[in-house]
């Protein structure tokens, strides 16, 4: 392809081993796994398959896995224990790399990816999971793919794919205090919808990308998926060579060179034309928070529930009505007047170290008085965090310090919000019954759910900030 190339397209081009009818036979770089891939490998052994390249495979186990010790016995539920159980079976039968539940490496297949350097730039990363596009954050082309898909990549290490759309987000400015990268990317959805990025990659640019940190742009694409985005990307800078450099799986030595002088070819080319352009200002964000069952619906905090008579048809009028009655809101209500039962701190979008800081550094301002569960995104994050005494400051505010998994982000290990309870969580989906039957979901940043476990309703984190 001549002319100025986006970074989508040269990361395309570079692994495209043939392309027909439209349909494009991709070269994948990494496949990361979790206990959920287990039909994946249910299918391979159904078709008496082997593993084509186990060295470009990487599990953990998180979605089921039990937060309050590292037991498989503590998992409640017989089939999930199973689903856990299988994991290292697979391992040992296929010769993947497996950060096993007693392995201090274990944790979110996301925060793990990075963490090890498995991610990086210039890769096709591919995992049967939809917040796969994450590790785009790295300047990777990272992707959810399906169960028949993954047993597709497990047997050729290749994938089928469509072009797709290519979208630039660019956010330009310096962030108001108080206002989170989880901030930024809710406003992105609420601006183009939960549809918005459909059929697209979006890659996000700009001086305000830029000057966040490799953990705080993985907060943003992590969310892509929730603007209906196929992946969200970020190009690699010096910020990404550095967080790489010297991780576990990162290249080392030569190769570091040989790799690094790739990379740096990876960026869009100035000029390169993008199917659809949105562009945000920094400085007019607050911090946000969600009212409904989709995360487009979210607003700054200083905002007020919609009201369904304002919508902007018919079916949007019912559509509201159905999701107050769920979250039992009334129109009109302040969002700083919502009351909270619990509040969840955690998942791949708010589990890194980063956001256990920006927490801890509010909750040591008070004391919970709701429950309050954190839920580190790794095992070395936990560490991490011990080791600088985040721990501490979470139990003596009166928040519950868990092991690493999903946890209460999908309930899938019975960490759940009960019917009708309502969590402030920094996850990323507050579909219905999210969390568990019946649950109420408000998505926020760290610190802002830090500050609604200390008061017990939503609160504008920027009252309890400074001092
Ligand atoms: C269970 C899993 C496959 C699912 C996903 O694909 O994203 C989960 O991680 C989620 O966040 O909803
Ligand atoms: S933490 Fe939540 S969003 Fe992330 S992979 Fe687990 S269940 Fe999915």
């Amino acid at each position: 392809m001549a002319g100025p190339r986006t970074l989508l397209e040269k990361i395309w081009d570079d692994h495209l081993i043939l392309e027909e009818d439209g349909q494009c036979l991709l070269l994948v770089g990494r496949h990361l796994a979790h206990d959920g891939s287990y039909h994946a490998f249910a299918a391979l052994e159904e078709r008496g398959l082997a593993l084509r390249r186990p060295e470009q495979t990487f599990a953990t186990p998180d979605h089921g896995v039990p937060t309050i010790s590292r037991r498989v016995e503590d998992i409640a539920d017989p089939a999930q224990r199973r689903v856990v159980e299988a994991l290292p079976r697979n391992a040992a039968k296929h010769g993947f790399t497996l950060f096993g539940l007693d392995d201090p490496r274990q944790g979110i297949v996301h925060v793990v990816g990075p963490e090890q350097g498995v991610t990086q730039p210039g890769l096709i990363l591919v995992c049967g999971d939809s917040h796969t596009s994450t590790h785009g954050a790295l300047g990777a082309l990272a992707f959810g793919i399906g169960a028949s898909e993954v047993a597709h990549v497990l047997a050729t290490q290749t994938l089928w794919r469509r072009r797709p759309k290519t979208m630039r987000v660019t956010v330009e400015g310096e962030r108001p205090a108080g206002v989170a990268a989880k901030d930024v990317i809710l406003a992105v959805i609420a601006r183009i919808g939960a549809n918005g990025g459909a059929g697209h990659v979006i890659e996000y640019a700009g001086s305000t990308i830029r000057a966040m940190s490799v953990e705080e742009r993985m907060t943003v694409c992590n969310m892509s998926i929730e603007a209906g985005a196929r992946a969200g990307m970020v190009a690699p800078d010096e910020k990404t060579y550095e967080y790489l450099k010297g991780r576990p799986f990162a290249p080392a030595g030569a190769d570091w060179d040989a790799a690094l002088a790739y990379w740096r070819t990876l960026p869009s080319d100035p000029g390169a034309r993008f199917d659809a352009e949105v562009a945000l200002d920094a400085a007019r964000l607050e911090p946000m928070v969600t009212w409904g069952n989709s995360p487009e619906d979210a607003l700054p905090v200083t905002g007020r529930v919609p009201d369904p008579a304002d919508a902007p048809s018919a079916a949007q009028r019912a559509a509201w009505r159905e999701t107050l009655e769920y979250m039992g809101l009334r129109p009109g209500q302040r969002l700083t007047d919502i009351a909270v039962d619990q509040v969840f701190i955690g998942s791949c979008t708010n589990g890194r170290i980063e956001d256990l800081r920006a927490a801890a550094a509010i909750a040591r301002r008070g004391r919970a008085v709701v429950p309050a569960i954190v839920s580190p995104g790794s095992t070395l994050v936990k560490r991490q965090a011990e080791a600088e005494g985040l721990d501490r400051i979470f139990r003596e505010a009166g928040f519950e310090w868990r092991e690493s998994g999903c946890s209460m982000c999908i309930g899938m290990n019975g960490d759940l919000v009960a019917p009708g309870r309502r969590c402030a969580s920094t996850s990323n989906r507050n579909f219905r019954g999210r969390q568990g039957r019946g649950s109420r979901t408000h998505l926020m940043s760290p610190a802002m759910a830090a500050a609604a476990a200390l008061t017990g309703r939503i609160t504008d984190v920027r009252e309890l900030a400074g001092g």
